[in-house]
């Protein structure tokens, strides 16, 4: 199973390198490898396994963090009406995002980064997603909320991106155009 040994920090290059897309159909190793990401998010979310193995909760991972640099991610988060998002896809792609934009009033942290970077992280309130699952089929995904926002810090480790590249430098809690908070 995955633990934090295995998921690199800020400054390690893998979480500055664009992933490369992986080859579909995809490899039994591929595979294996997401459907241990989305083990490590829902075993994170487990107090009595992230006690024993010291796991810091996360509600999705990327590959990069795992220092595999294939476009990978697994999310498993509920949104506030209480409806589990729980996905391990290949080449995730936002295809087409609402103007509005949200963010989470907390900030946003990161697995990868050990410390606290205060500031609001603005996203796109809405994103439509196309990925192909672990199991090889294509989904085609319409989200908001939370669930929205984990899928865009997802994304943005595919790229190379932190989610403090998003923070405004000045005023790291300036109003954001255009957006609203995410309960
Ligand atoms: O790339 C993936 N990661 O770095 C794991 C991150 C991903 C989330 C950060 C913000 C959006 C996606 C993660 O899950 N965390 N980051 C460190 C703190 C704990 C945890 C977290 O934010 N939990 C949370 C947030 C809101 C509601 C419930 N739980
Ligand atoms: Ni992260």
């Amino acid at each position: 199973m995955l633990t934090m040994d295995d998921i690199v920090r800020d400054g390690h290059p893998s979480l500055r390198k664009p992933a490369d897309e992986v080859p579909l159909p995809a490899s039994d190793e591929d595979k294996a490898i997401l459907n241990k990401m989305l083990e490590f998010v829902k075993n994170s979310q487990n107090p009595e396994i992230a006690e024993k193995f010291g796991l810091r909760p996360g509600i999705g991972l990327a590959a990069p963090q795992i220092n595999v640099s294939k476009r990978m991610i697994a999310v498993h988060v509920h949104d506030d009406k209480g409806k589990l998002y729980s996905y391990a896809l290949f080449n995730p792609k936002i295809i087409s995002h609402s103007i509005e934009r949200s963010y989470l009033p907390s900030g946003e942290g990161c697995l990868s980064v050990d410390e606290q970077i205060p500031g609001f992280v603005p996203r796109y309130a809405r994103i439509t997603v196309k990925a192909t699952s672990v199991d090889g089929d294509e989904v085609k995904l319409r989200l908001k909320g939370l669930p929205a926002i984990v899928f865009q810090h997802e994304i943005d480790h595919l790229n190379g991106i932190m989610f403090y590249d998003h923070i405004n430098k000045e005023d790291p809690f300036a109003e954001i155009q255009d957006a609203s908070p995410i309960s």
